[in-house]
């Protein structure tokens, strides 16, 4: 028997992790009763959610987002990201620090932080700055970060790379005493000058754009793998796009080196070739790359060189992004699309099941940030943080739909066959039949 309680949810007939079909009843914030009898457990006066047919998961979890809150409120803002957030199925999203001003003083990491309890949609964690304004010289703040409120466990001058290895191999000492890692953005910027906006390959000779070689990336996570065994320390390496870089992370791992690794929902998909039309939609950090880098991707995230999928959700006003290709802002939009994105290259071609995805976009990365009662098994006392995902509905993107301020979607058009139906933070419904409750 279960007590009447006004905050029950009862899902009905779910399928855990696409593999056995339960009710789940999700009580003061956590998941409180599994029956494995569907339709077997009652809650007088709780919302009922009807499952049947849906897939559930614990609550994605986002190692890699852009919310442009404080200083570009007009590309997006933490609570209309974090509403693009919810939608895509996301309990969790770790917001860059490339603001204006940049997230390098606990103060700043705090107001994200409250800025994200104060939305209320998913948990908002700001990943501090490495160095001052990411001017790559002084170490930020990160011991005061990392003691706040926010408690900052990952580090990033996104947007930037590191270039330094003293102060690289700096900030990996010092995060490396309260847990914390490091997440750099590969890209060393002498190998991939500051107008390079395209993979370099014979493509971007006959487009006539400077282009960024995928060795400018696996130098980079080269080194940073041989800092890490130094120092004993923690590096994550933000958005991989190369077979080199895979081939770095393979060896750094049978080592035994702390290093882990994420790949984009695009860089799985998207290739290079779609920047014959100039459309600057395509134009982003790390840029696309070759159908072997991708096909190598894909082996590696199924194999788990790569430890999991983050989006790098980089939205950008129409005045930054519609401009020729090389004056136009890098990134695209990714909250929304990623889970039906990875469940179309990685799910439906039977490279990975859905309990691997859960690992992929919730349970790993939660584990790389340090964020506790998320990325947590669907278990009785866990907390109620999860996705219900309909495994066969075909549906195609429109961009206009789309819940973030910003309109740079690659998806635009594109047709796939899963889709976020709803989503729950601490046992409240944020999402229910795909849209924002
Ligand atoms: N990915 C991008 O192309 N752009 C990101 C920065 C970054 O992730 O490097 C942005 O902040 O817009
Ligand atoms: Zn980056
Ligand atoms: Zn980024």
């Amino acid at each position: 028997m279960t007590e009447n309680h006004p905050g029950q949810v009862l899902v009905r007939g779910a399928s855990l992790l696409g593999e056995r079909s339960a009710d789940l009843l999700l009580t003061d914030g956590v998941i409180s009763e599994i029956s494995s009898e569907p339709g077997s457990l009652s809650a007088p006066g709780a919302r009922v959610v009807d499952a049947d047919g849906l897939v559930a998961l614990p609550g994605l979890v986002d190692l890699h987002t852009h919310l442009r809150e404080p200083g570009r409120e007009d590309a997006e803002t933490v609570l209309t990201g974090s509403r693009a957030a919810a939608v895509g199925g996301f309990t969790a999203v770790l917001a860059m620090a490339n603001t204006s001003p940049v997230t390098d003083t606990a103060e700043a990491a705090e107001r994200v932080h409250d800025l994200g309890r104060a939305a209320g949609l998913v948990d908002v964690q700001p990943v501090g700055a490495v160095t001052k304004a990411l001017a790559g010289e002084e170490l930020a703040e990160l011991g005061l970060m990392a003691r706040s409120r926010a408690r900052v466990r990952v580090f990033s001058d996104d947007g930037r790379c590191v270039a330094n290895p003293r102060v690289m191999r700096r900030a990996l000492e010092y995060v490396k005493a309260f847990g914390g890692v490091v997440s750099q953005h590969s890209q060393d910027p002498d190998l991939a000058g500051p107008q390079s906006c395209c993979h370099e390959g014979e493509l971007s000779g006959r487009l006539g754009l400077p282009g960024w070689p995928g060795v400018a990336e696996e130098v980079i996570v080269a080194r940073d793998v041989m800092l890490a065994r130094h120092t004993g320390s923690r590096v994550h390496v933000a958005h991989a796009s190369t077979a080199g870089t895979v081939e770095v992370l393979r060896w750094a791992k049978s080592q035994g080196i702390a290093v882990t690794a994420e790949v984009t929902p695009h860089h799985l998909l998207l290739t290079t070739d779609l920047l014959t039309g100039y459309d600057p939609t395509y134009k982003v950090n790390p840029p696309l790359r070759p159908a072997e880098d991708v096909e190598a991707l894909r082996a590696a995230l199924a194999d788990g060189t790569i430890d999991a999928v983050a989006t790098d959700h980089a939205p950008h006003a129409r005045h930054d992004k519609e401009h020729a290709f090389v004056d136009a802002a890098f990134g695209m939009l990714g909250l929304e699309t990623a889970l039906s994105v990875v469940a179309s290259v990685m799910v439906e071609p039977g490279l990975m099941g859905w309990s691997d995805l859960a690992r992929v976009m919730s349970t790993t990365p939660a584990a790389i940030a340090g964020l506790e009662g998320q990325g947590r098994g669907l278990e009785v006392g866990a907390p109620a943080n999860l996705t219900l995902v309909d495994p066969s509905a075909s549906h195609t993107v429109d961009r206009a739909a789309s819940v973030s301020l910003s309109r740079n979607n690659p998806w635009h058009g594109r047709t796939f066959g899963a889709a976020v139906q709803a989503t729950f933070l601490r046992g409240r419904p944020t999402v229910l039949d795909g849209v924002l409750v």
